[in-house]
């Protein structure tokens, strides 16, 4: 596919090699910036990414391997950004090369927390990236099902619906497809929230809840999502779509959920610096909580939810104690 625009993709973690794999089924040529040189060498020599994914074996002729973010960004039309919302600006310090002609792809799912922004208000507010050049990679996707080509539904949100059509044929894959959305803002917000009720889930399980409930938590959760969206950016959207819905279930049931997995070891009895330490992985949600909780004392949507699982990671509040509460303020 040598008609296609150059990618460059930012990040060493799981979706970033995931999405390496989706770009290399159909693109001869991709510029990778990773942070560790140790891991760009034991690519070099063993095709796989070290830390993450290492099932993945890539043809290494196809990878232009760096760590240095500004040889991947000069080289590319396209950059897809896929380091976790906490460490995008300490990535981005030793940025040089200019970022207003590129074509901004966040697959970030979590909201810049210096800012609470999210990623595609901060690329334009911060490096004057026009609108038009931003989209959005999201849907229910785990990066572990990636590796193993079980197949998966994408959504591309982007106002330009040409861009979005060009990021739509590098990624698709007989186990990728795509959908295309118009909704930039409400998707990220909405990949943003499914964390914190992800988390909320885990939580409910680890404290000992069980189907019914996580069943009663999600239907609450999405009618908690819609309320929030609305506030902050009001336009016609399906909320059952699969970039909203969809990935709150996935997030919500998947073994594989970091934000799970985090609210789990909480649920257990973990503290949060435990569960933190104890996890080689980024929880987002663990970020998002305190940004969102704080926006919307701007907005004031009812987040019994949001409420709880901040009471918990920001104010020391006992989960048993905030999840009894919790339970009688869900329907
Ligand atoms: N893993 C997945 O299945 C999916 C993840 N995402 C999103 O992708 C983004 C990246 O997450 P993952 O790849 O899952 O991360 P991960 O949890 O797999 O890996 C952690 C990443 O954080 C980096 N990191 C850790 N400490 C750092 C520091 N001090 N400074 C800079 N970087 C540091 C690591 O190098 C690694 O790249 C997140 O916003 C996440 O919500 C979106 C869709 C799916
Ligand atoms: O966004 C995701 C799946 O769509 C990944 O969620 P976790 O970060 O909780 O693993």
């Amino acid at each position: 596919m040598n008609d296609y625009p150059k990618f460059a993709v930012i990040g060493g973690g799981s979706w970033a090699t995931a999405i390496v794999k989706m770009l290399s089924e159909n693109l001869s040529e991709i510029a990778w910036y990773m942070r560790s040189e140790n891991a760009i060498a034991e690519l070099k020599e063993n095709f796989r990414n070290p830390n993450y994914l290492s099932s993945v074996e890539f043809d290494i002729d196809q990878l232009i391997l760096t760590n240095d973010i500004n040889e991947a960004i000069a080289y590319a039309d396209y950059i897809v950004f896929a380091v976790p919302s906490a460490f995008l600006n300490s990535e981005m310090k030793n940025l040089t090369v200019s970022l207003k002609d590129k074509v901004v792809l966040s697959a970030i799912k979590g909201i810049i927390p210096e800012t609470s922004l999210i990623v595609g208000e901060h690329f334009h507010q911060v490096y004057d990236v026009p609108y038009t050049n931003i989209g959005v990679i999201t849907g229910p996707c785990h990066a572990e099902e990636v590796a193993l080509e079980r197949l998966s539904y994408i959504t591309i949100a982007c106002s330009n619906e040409e861009v979005a059509k060009v990021v739509k044929d590098c990624i698709s894959s007989h186990y990728i497809k795509v959908k295309i959305s118009d909704d930039i803002v409400g998707t990220e917000y909405a990949a943003m929230l499914k964390n914190i009720y992800a988390i909320a889930c885990g939580m409910a399980h680890g404290l000992g809840y069980g189907d019914n409930f996580q069943a009663l938590l999600m239907s609450n959760a999405i009618r908690e999502m819609k309320k929030f969206i609305k506030k902050v950016h009001k336009m016609k959207r399906n909320i059952n779509d699969s970039a909203y819905l969809g990935d709150l279930l996935v997030t919500g049931y998947s073994l594989f959920s970091r934000n799970r997995m985090f609210g789990n070891m909480i649920g257990k009895g973990y503290t949060v610096k435990s569960a933190q330490m104890e996890m080689s992985m980024i929880a987002e949600g663990y970020y998002a909580t305190k940004s969102a909780y704080e926006l919307n004392k701007l907005h004031g949507a009812k987040t019994p939810i949001i409420d709880a699982v901040y009471d918990i990671l920001y104010e020391g509040k006992d989960p048993k104690k905030t999840f009894k509460k919790l339970t009688d303020k869900l329907d």
